[in-house]
């Protein structure tokens, strides 16, 4: 047999190679196509290249922790509450305009050779449900112009279990990168509360990791980035989370003078009739809070509509004769508001506090 050639030899080497490269991306197939977060990741890839195109910043690279974080990242333009929307919080809206928007819109006012007039990195809202936090939190991502990641602990935990110190890694390399910005984190309870010896490890890791990059915040001046947590339960997060939060702001059950303003705002576009007497409603609400506030304007809302419609319906329940050019419904009326079907009491009974006291009014 004669000897093998050069040419047969190097043909050889270039059919190994071949067979090679193949094996690589056959393995790199099969290992991604058992990947359980394939579909996920590819999802979180689509939402964070359409995020950094509104944003434009399509050149932006970022890692697939990073990208899962970016789907996380709300728009002002996509927010429809503003600060004139919320009743009663004239002052704690203005301290926040202080204390958050500011130091991140204006940071050079807050820059001192001493480190006096340093920027607290964690803002805490606390109070019963249903008082405006959210409403608060939305408000100031509107308002302020800065990124605002809103940040639910499951996109932390459930999906990722295992990867979730890369992913709070990730929310501070993303707030990072596209600061200024807010991290809020609503229910920051649920996430940071006190250490307890049931806690699964990687979620003290996950806590000890969350902090220490916290941490980093705290002892950069120049960071644009803070921390904004909402929580029903103060006292259930950890104290080292407390310290890391020095502006809290309680935000209580709304006072006479808070419902006043609350239901001015409410009721401001409702065709209201002459006499409705808005300070008797005000009294009759005593520990309402707004979101109580809200379900009991809606309801009272329906009536005159409800009536309406059933005046113009047949007995089949078909709605007849309605001219949309013609259109009549009745003012509301404070009655309105105490009608059974709809009624104040009706509207709130499941909430944590006890409008029980308002008394079923008198229909005339
Ligand atoms: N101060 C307020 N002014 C106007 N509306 C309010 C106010 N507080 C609450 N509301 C109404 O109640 C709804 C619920 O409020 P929000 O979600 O902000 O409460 P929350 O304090 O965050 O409650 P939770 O702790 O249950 O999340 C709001 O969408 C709004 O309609």
């Amino acid at each position: 047999m004669p000897p093998p050639t050069a040419k047969k030899y190097a043909f050889d080497v270039v059919v190994f190679a071949i067979s090679q490269v193949a094996l690589y991306y056959a393995v790199k197939y099969v290992l991604s196509s058992l990947d359980p977060m394939k579909d996920k990741k590819k999802e979180a890839k689509a939402k964070s290249e359409q995020v950094l195109g509104k944003l434009g910043r399509k050149n932006m690279k970022l890692n697939e922790y990073e990208e899962v974080i970016l789907s996380e990242v709300i728009f002002p333009e996509e927010i429809s509450i503003n600060f004139k929307q919320i009743g009663g919080l004239d002052p704690i809206i203005q301290s926040l305009r202080e204390s958050v928007i500011y130091p991140l819109t204006y940071p050079h006012l807050f820059t001192s050779p001493s480190g006096l007039l340093g920027v607290s990195k964690g803002v805490l809202l606390h109070g019963p449900p249903g008082c405006g936090k959210t409403m608060l939190a939305k408000a100031l991502a509107r308002e302020s112009g800065a990124t605002f990641i809103n940040l639910h602990v499951s996109t932390l935990t459930d999906k990722w279990f295992g990867e979730s110190n890369k992913l709070v890694s990730a929310v501070f390399s993303v707030a990072k990168k596209l600061e200024p910005c807010i991290i809020f984190i609503d229910e920051i309870d649920a996430f940071l509360r006190e250490r307890r010896s049931s806690d699964h490890e990687v979620t003290g890791m996950m806590k000890a990791e969350f902090m220490s990059l916290w941490d980093g915040l705290t002892t950069d001046d120049s960071v644009r980035i803070i921390v904004l947590g909402a929580t029903n339960r103060p006292n259930d997060i950890d104290y080292a989370i407390l310290r890391r939060m020095p502006k809290r702001f309680a935000i209580s059950l709304p006072n006479e003078e808070q419902r006043k303003n609350i239901l001015d705002i409410m009721l401001q576009d409702q065709h209201l009739e002459n006499n409705f007497d808005i300070d008797k409603l005000v009294a009759k609400t005593a520990n309402f809070s707004g979101s109580d506030l809200k379900e009991a304007c809606r309801n009272a809302a329906m009536i005159p509509i409800r009536e309406y419609m059933r005046s113009h319906s047949t007995s089949d329940g078909d709605l007849t004769d309605i001219d949309p050019d013609k259109v009549n419904i009745r003012p509301m009326r404070f009655s309105d508001f105490f009608v059974p079907e709809g009624s104040v009491l009706q509207s709130t009974k499941n909430t944590v506090t006890s409008p029980g006291e308002v008394e079923q009014e008198q229909l005339d």
